[in-house]
């Protein structure tokens, strides 16, 4: 878990205000934030996260700039709201201990200001008598008959360290070893044994992974091929080119929508694994025609983006098909000005969409809707939205669009089933499913001959599963799929 270690004027540094007192005992009034502006606004993010569904990721920059927060202020407000909604659930387990009751009795604004203060607490050097009195000031403002029950939460919370209450809360590691990963690392029992399974049952492995999950990841830039080159990107941006696709560049700090070569097309902003699943299927040898390219699932566009501009080189053309009007007009900005056609449908009417024939493509992506619990580093939310149930509605899904995929592609031609996610339900089950019910003649491709020589940690193959703890990118599952008839 990445950890605040500033001493931001936000933070632990600033004299206690006295508004309180200047109001009557109210002080400022939820959704208004006056006198605490960092705590204010990562509350209103928890707010809109647990009571309007909201994405952190998407939510937080226009609060931030609606309270007029910047630097080391923003930096607090973003550690705080992105490290209490990772650490939801054990900070729960922990409150639930210390309040003596299930935090489904709390109400919610004092369950959220109690969250961000345990946060403060257990995670950050903020120092405690600091971190009980802020949440005690904020449930005021937000849940003023709970300030009282909030002091008592907090004190008692701060009778201990992290450590300390994970020994009180999590099960004993040796009765329960998934049980205590799951709390000591922040994770859902259900996701930690899909993890456990991908990576082979081993233990100690699923626990880095679990740990490289709380990590903040780092901004990674894609040099358009044909349009930027990686190195100089690099030197441009201050950043540095990526370990492994040729298209990377990691981006050391900043924002990636202030740069002009964002702005401009020469790059996008797209995690390596990606790029690399992306670049594995351009990459894969074909034998014959190579000119028309498919994206099955488009949008919002990153690896439309990267595929058209590879195809502009090969003189190939990309239609890109996407099920949703909004999310379709993003992938159409990706592709602005280079060979691809962009088509608002669905991609299961293979066959039936005259401009998605059977047979008519060389080279198919279907990058599926999944439960994205690959790239749970930049959705903080994420793990404890997702449920078991989203599988089966999803897996159907994917099969029906890898039918889809296999009935598009020409025979002698490639598909490349790509999962954001490492739930073997999702990727190896998915695609032998697909093939076994669709009754297609197809070989799989090693998947590793088309990734950059000399990658680590790709496994046994024909198929590949990227990680985070292993390559430092999403958990990017591919198949890549020769269709012989
Ligand atoms: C994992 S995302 C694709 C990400 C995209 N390839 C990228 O790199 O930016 C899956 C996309 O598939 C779309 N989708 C879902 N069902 C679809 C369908 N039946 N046909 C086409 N697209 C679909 C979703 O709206 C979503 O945009």
């Amino acid at each position: 878990m990445t950890s605040f270690r500033g001493g931001s004027s936000s933070g632990a540094a600033k004299p206690r205000h006295h508004d309180r007192d200047a109001r009557g005992g109210r002080g400022p009034r939820a959704g208004r934030p006056a006198h605490d502006p960092a705590r204010m606004t990562a509350y209103q993010a928890l707010l809109a996260v647990h009571r309007d569904d909201a994405y952190a990721n998407l939510v937080l920059p226009g609060l931030l700039r609606e309270a007029g927060l910047f630097g080391r202020d923003a930096a607090f407000a973003t550690e705080l709201t992105y490290g209490t909604l990772r650490a939801r659930g054990t900070l729960d387990r922990i409150i639930e201990s210390a309040a003596d009751r299930d935090v489904s009795r709390i109400d919610p604004p004092a369950r959220d200001a109690l969250r961000l203060g345990a946060y403060q607490l257990l995670h950050t050097r903020v120092p405690a008598h600091a971190a009980v009195a802020s949440t005690v000031d904020l449930v005021h403002s937000v849940a003023p008959g709970a300030a009282g029950f909030a002091n008592a939460v907090m004190r008692r919370i701060a009778e201990h360290d992290l450590d300390a209450w994970l020994a009180k809360v999590a099960p004993a590691e040796q009765e329960d070893p998934v049980g205590h990963l799951a709390v000591t690392q922040h994770h859902p029992e259900w996701i930690v044994r899909a993890f456990r399974e991908a990576l082979g049952g081993d233990l100690a492995e699923t626990e880095r992974l679990l740990a490289a999950d709380n990590e903040r990841p780092e901004v990674h830039l894609c040099a358009r091929p044909g349009r930027a080159d990686a190195v100089e990107l690099a030197d441009t941006v201050g950043g540095m080119p990526g370990a492994f696709s040729p298209y990377a560049v990691y981006l050391g700090g900043g924002s990636p929508g202030e740069l002009v070569e964002i702005k401009t097309g020469r790059a996008h902003v797209q995690d390596e694994g990606s790029q690399l699943v992306a670049t594995a299927l351009a990459q894969a040898p074909l034998d014959g025609r190579d000119e028309r390219w498919l994206d099955l699932c488009a949008g919002p566009g990153g690896k439309a983006g990267l595929l058209a501009a590879l195809a502009a080189q090969r003189g190939a053309h990309l239609t890109a098909v996407e099920v949703t009007e909004h999310r379709a007009r993003m992938v159409e900005a990706a592709v602005r000005g280079m060979p691809a056609t962009v088509l608002c449908a669905d991609g299961r009417s293979v066959g039936t969409d005259h401009d998605l024939p059977a047979g008519g493509f060389d080279r198919v992506l279907v990058d599926a809707p999944c439960t994205g619990l690959g790239s749970l580093r930049r959705r903080p939310e994420s793990r404890w939205r997702r449920q078991p149930s989203d599988l089966p509605p999803l897996t159907k899904l994917q099969r029906e669009l890898l039918g889809a995929a296999l009935r598009a592609v020409r025979p002698g031609g490639l598909v490349a089933y790509v999962t954001c996610s490492p739930h073997l339900v999702e990727t190896k089950v998915s695609v032998s499913e697909a093939v076994r019910r669709g009754g297609f003649d197809v070989d799989f491709v090693d998947a590793r001959e088309v990734l950059p020589a000399g990658m680590p940690g790709l496994g046994d193959g024909p198929t590949v599963q990227l990680w985070p703890h292993k390559h430092g990118t999403d958990a990017m599952f591919i198949a890549l799929l020769r269709r012989n008839a």
